[in-house]
């Protein structure tokens, strides 16, 4: 049996670019940025008025005039207005264009406005007050955005912004995520008491929407022939399978023989861990992955996680995120396998704690939602001291 560690520098050798290509903006957001992102002109792009009020020349304020005629309005969205004279003030608006020959602008809080004029309370008027200067943010031409990026929503605002409707992104694998087993039925379905509903392949998808994959759900029951018909087709279609359940070793768990079966290269079968022990990771000579998750709800997650994750990021040259916490307990682990121990976060003074949730295993699928990800405490020790540093992998990003 392999280790974690050799596991994964298994899974990273197969590695794949996928390429690039071109998503509305719309469908751009948790993928990774394929582009130079470049301001199309300066931002701002004009000098922005930031407060509603007056625009007045200032020159006039600093030689002593404090009433001021309103000579017109200059609102949001409109061509930029003259101020024809010095002693008189344009009413302005938040997001205005700062109206020609005004240089500084008082808000109505400052103002008492009466009888068509604008008096200033204000002691002191500095030029260029409440303006926000064009260019200031980043110049046209500068770079926003550099390539390589997960893009997020801010990204998103800054793309609109430019005018991308369409951004460079990198292609992901077309993933299809399946279930085995006659025990699981529809989400719709009312269970017979000897029956579950099929969980772990809506966790997986929507675990993947979060990569920006939109993948296929299947189903197949515990019957050799359906199983290999089914995955047969399945492969053709898609880069990745990701199977969750019949990896271990009952009567009906026909996964590793079918995919034999279907030309698998089996990479590894069983890793020294807990949860997660009989996961299959394999090949076909086509370069199609095939993750074979054990059911268990727990072991399906975290591997997920873990393997396919660390496998998606590594094929998009994007780096996974590890956050790094002190252990808040002490555990005790002895058999010799990797841990992976569900935890909850806390915040101590600055400092991460990972609190140990304590469900009643791997099948407990209902204690994994007061998890916010897992650390893994390594096979060569028995015993964990409270304050450990160690690295978790979170469940949401
Ligand atoms: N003799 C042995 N028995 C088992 C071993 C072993 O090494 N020797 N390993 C145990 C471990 S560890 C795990 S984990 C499970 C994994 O078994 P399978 O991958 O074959 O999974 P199943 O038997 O099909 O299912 C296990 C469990 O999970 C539930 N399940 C499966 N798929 C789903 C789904 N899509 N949604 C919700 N729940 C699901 C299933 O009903 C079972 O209760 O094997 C141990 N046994
Ligand atoms: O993968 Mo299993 O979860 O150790 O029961």
């Amino acid at each position: 049996m392999i280790s974690v560690q050799e596991a994964l520098e298994k899974i990273e050798s197969f590695k794949k670019d996928f390429g690039t290509e071109e998503v509305s903006l719309s469908d751009a957001l948790h993928r990774i940025l394929a582009e130079d992102i470049q301001a199309d002109r300066d931002f701002p792009p004009y000098d922005r008025v930031t407060m509603d009020g007056i625009a007045i020349n200032v020159t006039s304020f600093e030689q002593g005039r404090r009433s001021f005629a309103l000579e017109k309005i200059q609102a949001a969205g409109d061509r930029v207005q003259v101020l024809d004279d010095p002693h008189k003030c344009i009413e302005v608006m938040t997001g205005a264009v700062l109206p020609q020959s005004t240089d500084g602008v008082i808000p109505y809080e400052d103002i008492l406005i009466g009888e068509g004029k604008a008096f200033i309370k204000a002691d002191t008027v500095r030029k260029f007050q409440n303006v926000h200067l064009r260019g200031t943010d980043s110049k046209a031409g500068s770079l926003l955005i550099e390539k390589g990026v997960r893009i997020n929503a801010s990204h998103i605002g800054v793309l609109a912004s430019t005018g991308k409707n369409k951004v460079v992104v990198k292609r992901t694998p077309t993933v299809a995520v399946c279930s085995t087993g006659d025990e699981l039925v529809d989400v719709e379905a009312t269970p017979e008491p000897f029956q579950v509903r099929r969980s772990n392949v809506h966790m997986i998808a929507s675990a993947l929407m979060t990569e920006g994959i939109r993948a296929e759900v299947f189903h197949f029951p515990d019957d050799k022939f359906i199983l290999t018909d089914g995955l047969k087709a399945i492969v053709k279609q898609f880069d990745v399978l990701l199977l969750s359940g019949a990896v271990s070793k009952g009567k009906f768990d026909f996964l590793p023989e079918v995919l034999l079966s279907l030309g698998l290269n089996t990479v590894f079968h069983r890793v020294a861990q807990k949860p997660g022990k009989p996961i299959l990771f394999g090949s076909f000579e086509s370069g199609k992955l095939v993750f074979g998750f054990p059911g268990n709800p727990v072991s399906t997650f975290v591997c997920y996680h873990l393997y396919f994750r660390y496998w998606l990021c590594q094929s998009l040259e994007t780096p996974v995120v590890y956050v790094p916490v002190r252990l808040a307990e002490p555990v005790a682990f002895k058999p010799r396998l990797s841990y992976h121990l569900m935890v909850s976060l806390r915040n101590i003074a600055g400092v991460l704690e990972a609190v140990p949730v304590t469900g009643s295993g791997s099948g407990d699928l209902t204690g994994l939602v007061k998890a916010e990800g897992f650390v893994t405490l390594p096979a060569e020790e028995d015993v964990f001291e409270a304050g450990k540093l160690l690295w978790m992998i979170p469940f949401y990003s």
